[in-house]
């Protein structure tokens, strides 16, 4: 079965939660019910996946967080984060969205440089962030280049190296690497958790992919549709770095099956609810 985690890895880390969903349900005008009675907890230098067939609510889940849009029922607290005067929370979070959403008529350094811009940053004061970010991605030599001088991984790590420009607690993911072949995907799956260790986030990642949920979570959270709704959550005590070895052992296939297992449960469950 699966090895003991090592004594830092964030399985075992620090358990403060960042973010706590409680009882959160989200009904649209049209009438559906998208999420009911969301309750959990994101702590702090977690890696936290959402999975669930589609419909069941995920990328509703990430937008919620993100604050864009209110919750119908339930409340998202925010316990170790400053607020506003109006009580608002002072999120500080980045999100990266399953297109890489760039603006082809501006380089990538401009790219990057977005969110610091809305700030109020001029370009030459947000230089070392957007280089500092670009690097991290592996991206500063392409500080010049047109978003159509790049393949679709590297406009994803733009994408993400925008998400990082702002310094978040918080990446929020939604299936940022859907849309990447295979070995880019696999790639990109390694950078982000060599930057997820390194810089110590949180992350919460919604993904179709059982075997990328495995991958990379500390947890999985199982989701099912009709309404959306968490099944089961599955830990993953696997230690971190994880690569191609584990990509390949024992530990990992028995874990790909458990949250297989899962999944087909929360299948099931949304096809006898319908
Ligand atoms: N703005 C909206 N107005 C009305 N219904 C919506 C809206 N956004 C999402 N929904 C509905 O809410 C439900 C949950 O949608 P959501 O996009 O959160 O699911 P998901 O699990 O992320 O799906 P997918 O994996 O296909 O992206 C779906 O039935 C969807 O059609």
């Amino acid at each position: 079965m699966a090895a003991s985690p090592a004594p830092d890895s964030p399985v075992i880390g620090p358990r403060r939660a960042l973010v706590s969903l409680n009882g959160v349900s989200k009904r649209f005008a049209s009438g559906t019910l998208a999420l009911s009675a969301m309750t959990l907890d994101i702590r702090e230098g977690e890696f936290v996946s959402l999975l669930g067939p589609s419909g069941c609510g995920k990328s509703t889940a990430l937008r919620l967080v993100a604050g864009l849009g209110t919750p119908s029922a339930g409340t998202i607290d925010w316990p170790r984060t400053p607020h506003d005067a109006a009580g608002t929370p002072e999120r500080e979070i980045g999100f990266v969205f399953q297109e890489p959403t760039l603006m082809p008529w501006a380089t990538v350094f401009k790219n990057v440089w977005l969110p610091l811009r809305l700030k109020g940053l001029s370009q030459a004061a947000a230089r070392d962030r957007v280089m500092e970010a670009l690097a991290m991605v592996g991206l500063d030599r392409f500080a010049g280049a047109y978003p159509r001088e790049l393949s679709g991984g590297m406009k994803m790590r733009v994408s993400i190296a925008r998400a990082l420009v702002t310094r978040p607690r918080l990446l929020l993911m939604d299936e940022p690497f859907a849309a990447l072949d295979e070995i880019t995907r696999i790639k990109l799956n390694d950078d982000l958790l060599r930057l997820w260790q390194g810089q110590k986030w949180t992350i919460v990642f919604v993904t179709h992919s059982v075997f990328e949920s495995v991958y990379l979570s500390t947890r999985i959270v199982v989701m099912a549709a009709r309404p959306g709704r968490v099944i089961e959550e599955v830990a993953v005590d696997a230690p971190y770095p994880r690569g191609n070895d584990y990509r390949l052992s024992a530990p990992y296939n028995a874990h790909c099956r458990t949250v297989s297992d899962a999944l087909m449960r929360a299948i099931m469950v949304a096809a006898e609810s319908k």
